[in-house]
């Protein structure tokens, strides 16, 4: 009944051309053909397609889709949402076949934040291309990694993270608390889990103790073949004037080591851009404590000059 990994994401939007500027120009992915003109589709591997972006009446992340390795965990998955207590809805034939999948479940997490379950690997062979010259995207192998990770606030933050290690078979990579007001004894600092699904990536799904995002997500990781890759697209968000708001600064962090930058997607969550992550063996991790965000760099937006 254990998530594999972060199959896709679910994204509406208002103005599709301005996502696709945003995927395709700034991030470097590759558009795919859609068969509704009302959703357009962005490749960065051989999978059919990592984000689906529906016309809609918000800008808003939707919904993670956790992949599941085959049928028989899927219907694991489904059993154990519904001893859970969770909503399940199916979607219909029509509706999966049109996503690419076998089949899809729609749910959600205690906190309310919706998700959809998968199984079937539907494979894209045009090759992969990127028109902003980005060398490629980090997967793994057939995308056994997964196309990133997502983070999410959690208000209840113990019953949900509960939740995603005993429904749906995350298991913990990194416990920390971060203290962003100085760590004084009026500063009870902010619990966050990075969990991992059972391929390597560090953390496909991360909580963080906060109250509800207005945008459906913290944010989501997308991870590039090169550190040129990084600096490249830094630069481009650089040179926007505005366009493409960048939320941190080029950083590493302490726990994955990854090195990044943020920005503001056209969802209003913000989106990470990063290289050379961790990888673990998630079969012998022992989770650690990191109680730091960054090594060095990542000055947010929001953080007083000094
Ligand atoms: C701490 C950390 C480790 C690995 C990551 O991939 C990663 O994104 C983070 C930072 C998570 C998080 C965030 O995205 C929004 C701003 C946050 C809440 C902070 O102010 C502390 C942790 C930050
Ligand atoms: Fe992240």
């Amino acid at each position: 009944m254990a998530v594999s990994s972060l199959g896709y994401i679910v994204v509406e939007a208002t103005d599709l051309d301005r996502w696709r500027s945003f995927a395709v120009e700034f991030l470097g992915m590759m558009e795919a053909p859609s068969a509704d003109p009302d959703v357009a589709l962005f490749r960065i591997d051989d999978r059919p397609y990592r984000f689906w972006v529906q016309k809609g009446q918000q800008d808003r992340f939707v919904a993670p889709g956790w992949e599941l390795p085959n049928k028989a965990a899927f219907d694991a998955a489904v059993v154990a949402l519904k001893d859970a207590g969770r909503p399940v809805e199916h979607v219909d034939v029509l509706e999966a076949r049109a996503r690419q999948t076998y089949e899809i479940v729609r749910s959600s997490d205690p906190d309310g934040h919706a998700f959809e379950l998968f199984h079937g690997r539907f494979v894209d062979y045009a090759p992969f291309s990127s028109t902003a010259g980005t060398s490629g995207f980090v997967t793994g192998d057939n995308g056994d990694l997964g196309m990133g990770h997502v983070v999410l606030t959690a208000p209840t933050f113990t019953t949900v993270h509960e939740f995603y290690k005993s429904v749906l078979g995350f298991s913990d990579t990194d416990l920390g608390r971060f203290y962003l007001q100085g760590g004084g004894r009026d500063d009870p600092g902010i619990g966050f889990a990075f969990m991992h699904a059972t391929n390597g990536r560090h953390h496909s799904l991360a909580l963080g103790e906060m109250p509800e995002s207005p945008n459906g997500a913290v944010h989501i990781m997308l991870e590039v073949k090169e550190l040129a890759d990084v600096g490249r697209a830094y630069d481009r968000a650089l040179k926007s004037k505005g366009a493409i708001p960048i939320s941190a600064t080029l950083g590493q962090h302490v726990n994955d080591k990854m090195i990044s930058f943020y920005v503001q997607t056209p969802g209003g969550f913000d989106l990470e851009y990063g290289w050379n992550g961790l990888v673990i063996d998630p079969q012998t991790w022992v989770p650690t404590t990191s109680m730091a965000v960054s090594a060095w760099g990542h000055k947010w937006a929001w953080e007083a000059e000094d």
